[in-house]
């Protein structure tokens, strides 16, 4: 039986590598993380119970990273250390410097598992998954930032190349600086391999010109609540395609995703998402979709 594979972003969700924020995030000091005013750490464990409820509910078999009490605190955002592929997991390297210990967590959780490692981002490569959107199951578009560099997309091109895996690399806008979290995926939500949510002001031109170009259907995220979200109302999971994961308190995103037939469950995530600047899509990394 197949255990692992992800070449899409909204495929059936399977298999999804999580964190509890209860124990990572205890302690942890806002302003060393770049964390707001409204992070509440003891309230972000319990919204965090409220996704993963709903992550269950859909079906998907979760693999936890362990509780250990490491002072990792953005480690809860389990989608950016790693990347997975038909062929195995890509080991990342993470931007944000206080990060960088992340990508050692997921390669000892997929050794437990059996899952292969097909590679890993070396040396003054960055890549963070944030930055990879799956366009279909042979394009990775990847975002170049403040988190993810040119290095890194270049190993990352050469790691999945003779796999028959196009890599696409678009520059981000600095947006909020370079203290702040801006991913690809701060910009869009696949809702189905033919949808995404998108925030189009921030799109890189050539990437919304690749997207358009494949009929791919945008649904824009409203604007007054990107902004009163740091883009939170953006960051929507799908456990399968037009079923999606939100957090709570933006109904005209969630209106537009409705009229485009989609299916959505929010949960409250004030002091876990919005204070942190990561939504349901970061706080979990597929392990297999299909
Ligand atoms: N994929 C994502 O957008 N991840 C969000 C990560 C938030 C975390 N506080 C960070 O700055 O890395």
């Amino acid at each position: 039986m197949t255990t692992y594979g992800a070449q899409s972003m909204a495929a059936p969700l399977r298999r999804v590598l999580m964190r509890r924020a209860a124990a990572a995030m205890r302690g942890a000091d806002p302003q060393r993380w770049h964390y707001g005013p409204g992070f509440d750490a003891a309230k972000a464990g319990v919204q965090h119970d409220g996704l993963v409820e709903l992550v269950e509910e859909s079906g998907a078999e979760i693999l936890w990273l362990g509780d250990e009490e490491d002072g990792l605190a953005d480690s809860v955002f389990t989608h950016d250390p790693s990347l997975m592929t038909d062929h195995g997991a890509v080991i990342l390297s993470m931007g944000k410097s206080l990060r960088k210990p992340e990508p050692g967590l997921h390669e000892a959780v997929y050794r437990k598992h059996g899952i292969p490692i097909l590679g890993r981002i070396e040396g003054t490569g960055t890549v963070e998954g944030g930055d990879c959107v799956w366009v279909d199951r042979k394009t990775l578009a990847v975002g170049r930032g403040i988190r993810t560099n040119q290095a890194g997309i270049e190993q990352l091109a050469n790691l999945l190349g003779p796999h028959g895996i196009s890599v696409h690399g678009f520059d981000l806008p600095l947006w909020q600086g370079a203290e702040a979290c801006l991913h690809l995926m701060s910009v869009i939500s696949p809702l189905a391999d033919d949808l995404a949510l998108v925030y189009a002001p921030l799109l890189p031109v050539a990437f919304w010109q690749m997207l358009k170009a494949r009929g791919i259907q945008l649904v824009e995220g409203d604007a007054e609540e990107f902004a009163a979200s740091y883009g939170l109302n953006l960051n929507v999971l799908p456990t399968a395609p037009r079923e999606v994961i939100a957090v709570a308190g933006f109904p005209k995103t969630k209106a537009a995703m409705e009229a485009a037939g989609c299916t959505v469950k929010t949960f409250e995530a004030d002091a876990l998402c919005i204070a942190c600047e990561g939504g349901p899509t970061c706080l979990t990394r597929p392990v297999l979709r299909w």
